[in-house]
């Protein structure tokens, strides 16, 4: 199978003033099944319309294998059906005159693929994606999730070498989007299709992607695992994109822009960073421990709401005047009104300077007491604290 390669791949629309992408390079790996995630208009679409050959590109590059497919600069541009690849988009409409079993076989006709083989194939299809008891049926005659099915088998059955979905789960409702994300993974197992789909749900690209690249206003903002992603993300808008609950952001400046204690200590400790200041600080919201007892790495909080989710609790925290959110799928032993106190555990925050980039912390940082934290927030917010971080506050 094909190996994907995007280099600085640019496209900007006749008319517009800014490129809908804007220099991505990326690769994608033979057997990767990758979503494209991010907000309405980030340019998602445009990359898969590129790759797929249907949409020019105004600089930069796409390779297939070490082929060039699409290149301004060497006056190359190789249409869809001659790349190598087979390029398959979502495509929910199934032909309503035509059975199941004709649907499927639509694309090997389209390739004349003989008769018996075009049997063979459909069969083996429909078999591995549970449709064969529907074959003789019309596609008014099946639910939502089966038709997608149907339109899955028939992408499927000219066995592309690469799957191109754009949004592809996006027009079902929450079970049936919930089944057919277990058949998309199970569809990539079975069959170890390249994949590369479009989504703006975190959610779904948390669950079927093995690799993320995340963008915004055409541009690449990281590309990893789901857990890397979410563990590191790279910047301020990557950290608060993915994860629900939100992160919870922690302003580190005071309002006359005095940098604050934790900040300047914690980067002070690091060379490469020594121009730079933390601007805010994140932490998930199930990294937040909630205990009674008060010690000197904890934080008074008072307890705002406690919102049932099904399973799991969101708790909204007060902390003079900032608000955070906690999450735990421990059922709450507190009420709201109940005075609390919260760890922040150091090796769980996230620090990001003024343009959003994620400050790396050394493994030194990363053992700095919690006390940093609280020494970093305005001190009127601590009128009631019984510790003191005096001793850090002076290092700074
Ligand atoms: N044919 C076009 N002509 C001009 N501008 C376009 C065209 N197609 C897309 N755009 C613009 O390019 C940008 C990226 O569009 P694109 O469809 O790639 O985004 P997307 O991330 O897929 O969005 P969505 O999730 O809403 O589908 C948008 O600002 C859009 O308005």
């Amino acid at each position: 199978m094909p190996t994907i390669t995007l280099t600085n791949l640019t496209k900007c629309y006749d008319g517009n003033t800014e490129p809908s992408v804007n220099q991505v390079s990326l690769t994608v790996e033979d057997g990767e099944f990758m979503c494209l995630l991010g907000p309405s208009g980030c340019g998602k679409t445009t990359i898969l319309r590129m790759i797929a050959g249907i949409e020019h590109s105004t600089s930069g590059e796409i390779a297939v294998d070490n082929l060039v497919v699409d290149s301004v600069h060497q006056s190359c541009f190789i249409p869809p059906e001659q790349r190598r690849i087979g390029l398959v988009f979502q495509n929910y409409a199934l032909w309503p005159h035509m059975t199941v079993e004709r649907n499927v076989d639509f694309g090997l006709r389209l390739q004349k693929v003989p008769a018996q083989e075009r049997k063979e194939r459909c069969l083996d299809v429909m078999g591995k994606l549970r449709i064969l008891e529907y074959a003789d049926r019309y596609p008014s005659q099946l639910s939502g999730g089966q038709q997608q099915r149907v339109a899955l088998a028939r992408m499927l059955a000219v066995n592309p070498g690469v799957l191109l979905l754009d949004e592809p789960l996006s027009n079902l409702d929450a079970t049936l989007r919930l089944e057919m994300r277990a058949e998309l993974r199970r569809l990539h197992q079975t069959f170890g299709t390249t994949i590369i789909f479009v989504s703006h749900d975190q959610w779904e690209a948390m669950t079927l992607a093995n690799t993320i690249a995340v963008m915004n206003k055409g541009q690449l903002q990281q590309i990893g695992t789901p857990d890397e992603i979410y563990a590191e993300p790279s910047n301020r808008f990557v950290a608060e994109f993915i994860g629900n609950p939100k992160i919870n952001l922690i302003k580190l400046k005071e309002s006359n822009d005095k940098p604050i204690n934790v900040a300047s200590h914690i980067l002070a400790r690091q060379s490469q960073a020594e121009s730079r200041l933390a601007e805010v600080c994140a932490i998930r919201p199930e990294e937040i421990i909630l205990t009674d007892n008060a010690t000197s790495h904890t934080l008074p909080m008072t307890i705002e709401n406690i919102m049932p989710t099904g399973g799991s609790w969101v708790i909204e925290l007060s902390f003079g005047e900032d608000r955070l959110f906690h999450s735990t799928q421990s059922r709450p032993k507190w009420r709201e009104g109940d005075q609390i106190n919260a760890n922040l555990p150091t090796p769980s925050l996230h620090f990001f300077d003024h343009d959003g980039n994620r400050l790396a912390l050394t493994d030194n940082d990363k053992e700095l007491d919690n006390l940093l934290l609280s020494s970093a927030l305005p001190s009127h917010k601590y009128a009631n604290q019984k510790h003191t971080n005096q001793p850090y506050a002076k290092q700074a």
